[in-house]
């Protein structure tokens, strides 16, 4: 796993946003796994500041986004089709066609899952899949005791996930229960996974995924068997490290250095 740490929050959202313009730019058509969350959306503004410079295209980019709440269609202000259009979608160029959600709304929300797995393969498999990390080391919706080996499916939430995504919602009654969410598994089998954690409130759940035992308990750990994954963090959120020095050896500033 490639640790980049970063001085401070945008320092971090720019190297991650250096990833993505890369992969776009060395393959105009790749295929971006996409992630939503409050990190996310530094990133995303980022990325269209960067597209409005005429620094990057998005044009002929395909995107697959983590997951969706079940019971919330596309256009609920709180869907994470909404977020997307609303950070992203709608300030950069790509293809509307072209990107991809879970439907929360779908009738036969399993069946929804098997096709959209279909649908990834379909598109040649994600060549960069972005991701962020929860309090308890989910990523995507898959929560702690996700299998390893999941593939996009229906996830209960945990009481915690749905307090901290509560603020979105009018009350924590009405923040969603279950979500549909790629597994696991859909996520180790991306070329390439970039995780982006910023903040004191992650630092236990960072280093549980990046030093702690490879476990379900910390479905974020999993990483550690991806042989492309880089995770770049602003200096809080690697503050329970104990390599830190070790990482800064070895990307020095946080660089993504040839030698890792
Ligand atoms: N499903 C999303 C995840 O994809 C996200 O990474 C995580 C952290 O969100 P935030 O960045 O707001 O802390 O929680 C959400 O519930």
């Amino acid at each position: 796993m490639k640790v980049l740490i970063l001085p401070d929050e945008q320092a971090a959202v720019d190297r991650a946003a250096d990833i993505v313009a890369r992969t776009v730019r060395d393959a105009p058509d790749a295929v971006l796994g996409l992630a939503t969350g409050g990190t996310m959306l530094p990133l995303y503004e980022t990325l269209a500041q960067r597209h409005a410079a005429g620094d990057v295209s998005f044009a002929r980019t395909v995107s697959f986004n983590l997951d969706e709440y079940i019971g919330l269609p596309p256009e609920h202000p709180c869907s994470y089709h909404s977020y997307m259009r609303e950070a992203f979608f709608d300030r950069v160029d790509i293809d509307p066609s072209r990107t991809h959600l879970p439907r929360g709304d779908a009738p036969d929300p399993q069946a929804a899952a098997r096709d959209y797995e279909a649908a990834i393969e379909r598109a040649g498999g994600i060549d960069l899949q972005l991701l962020g990390i929860g309090r308890n080391g989910h990523i995507g919706f898959n929560e702690p005791t996700a299998s390893l080996g999941s593939r996009t499916r229906i996830k209960t939430l945990t009481d915690s996930t749905r307090q901290a995504n509560r603020r979105y919602f009018d009350s924590f009654d009405e923040t969603p229960r279950y979500a549909i969410t790629m597994g696991v598994a859909t996520i180790l089998a991306s070329r390439a996974c970039l995780l982006l954690a910023t903040g004191a409130a992650k630092a236990d759940a960072v280093a549980r995924m990046v030093e702690g035992p490879l476990s379900a308990a910390c479905p974020a750990s999993a990483l550690q068997l991806h042989a492309k994954a880089t995770v770049v963090l602003d200096r809080e959120a690697a503050g329970a490290l104990e390599l830190v020095g070790y990482y800064e050896t070895v990307h020095p500033e946080g660089r993504d250095t040839v030698f890792d």
